[in-house]
Formats: C-alpha cells, structure tokens, sequence
C-alpha cells in the first residue's frame, strides 16, 4: 500500500472565477474547495471547459476574475505556494519515445532511487518493460509511466486531467485504489474524467455550455 509522508495538508479555495477562452465564458462566478481527504471531479461535456479549469487554477490559462487560495496563500501572488505542493498529470502522457519506460520514469522523478522506480513500474504492471522503448509501448503502457509517477510522489494535491484514458479495467482498478490511498493519506485530489468512477465518491463540480 502507498503510505507518504505528505509535504502539507490542503485547503484550496477557488472563489467567483470567470474564465474566457476563444471569446466565450467557460464559467462565470464558479466557487468550489478542495480540502485534504477528498476527491473533486471536475465534470462536464467535450469543450465545456475542464482541463481549462485545472490550467487556471494553475495558472496557465488566464483568469479575467475571481480568487484562489491554497492554505491561506493568495496564489496569483504567490504561485509557487502552490505549484511546489501539487502535481498535475495532463491529459498526453509526454512520454519520449527513444527513451525506455525506466528512462522516461526517470526524467520525471530524478531524485528516486532506482529501486523505486522500479517499485513504481511494477505497481502499474509494467516491470516487464522497464528496459523497453516508449516507441515499442502501447498507448495504455505509455499512460501506465505517467501514473507511476503517483507511486514516487510526496505532493499532497494532485490534478488529474483524464487518467484512465487508454487504461484497461485493471489499470483503472490500480488507479483507484492508489487514489482511495492518496485520500486515506491526507492527500486531495481533483480529476476530470469521462468515465465513472468504480469505487471512489467524488464532490462534483459541473461546467456546461
Ligand atoms: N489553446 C487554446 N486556445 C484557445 N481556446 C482553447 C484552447 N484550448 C482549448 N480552448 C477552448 O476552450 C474550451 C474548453 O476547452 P477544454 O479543453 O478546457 O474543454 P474540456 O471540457 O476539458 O474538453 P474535453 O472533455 O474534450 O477534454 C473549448 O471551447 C476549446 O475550444
């Protein structure tokens, strides 16, 4: 079972935000929390905004207002209260094809001993491959090194753009049970996701049209 020591425990405040994007408001006056212990899934149909939410709130997509706050910080002053506390998993893998799957690991997570990463493949089932090229992986595989990288971390919120994308019914099962451990932990966690979660109950946030 995954049990860290977490950097911090989270209180993240997003308060009256208004998000424009190709000239049309993605939302307006959208308030929610994300606090330790749970699971904030970000729902919504294709283009209403979700992946669009995670990147303002992390500041990569402009906001046009609102407030957000992460443990009593205001983050558009201070971003990197923030960043250094979380880790976002976006929607491609960006795995690098020459390298291996222990290589790419690697490039994520340079300060884990190789042990772990080892560790970390076999959880996600790909101890197999470890020396096999990403070009030589399937889609699913490729998705498997991202979410290895939930293994190795410390960072107490995690944001999850899509990971069960290509994932089969075992890596989906992983998946949740590495995230029902993250909650249990302390950890926080928000994900957008098409499907529905098997054993896991999120507060849901909804974006529509
Ligand atoms: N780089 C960009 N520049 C301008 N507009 C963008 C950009 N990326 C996305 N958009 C627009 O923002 C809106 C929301 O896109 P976003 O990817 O956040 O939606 P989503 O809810 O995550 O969709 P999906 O369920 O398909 O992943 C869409 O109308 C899209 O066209």
């Amino acid at each position: 079972m995954r049990v860290f020591l977490l950097q911090k425990s989270v209180n993240l405040q997003v308060t009256n935000l208004w998000i424009e994007r190709g000239e049309r408001d993605l939302c307006r006056d959208l308030s929610f929390s994300v606090r330790s212990g749970e699971l904030v899934r970000i729902a919504g149909e294709n283009g209403t905004g979700k992946s669009s939410l995670i990147k303002a709130i992390l500041g990569w997509v402009r906001l046009e207002e609102g407030e957000l706050e992460f443990n009593g910080e205001d983050v558009t002053l201070h971003r990197d209260v923030l960043l250094q506390n979380q880790l976002y998993l976006g929607h491609t893998p960006g795995i690098k094809s020459v390298f291996t799957a222990l290589e790419n690991l690697k490039l994520y997570c340079p300060e884990a001993s190789e042990v772990a990463l080892e560790q970390a493949l076999a959880h996600v089932q790909l101890q197999a491959f470890a020396d096999t090229p990403a070009a030589q992986l399937s889609a699913g595989q490729k998705r498997r090194i991202a979410l290895a990288r939930l293994w190795l971390t410390d960072k107490a919120l995690w944001f999850l753009d899509e990971p069960f994308t290509a994932l089969d019914v075992k890596g989906v099962e992983a998946l949740e049970l590495c995230m029902g451990a993250h909650l249990k932990n302390g950890g926080a966690i928000v994900i957008t996701t098409h499907q529905p979660l098997l054993h896991l109950s999120p507060k849901t946030v909804e974006l529509t049209l």
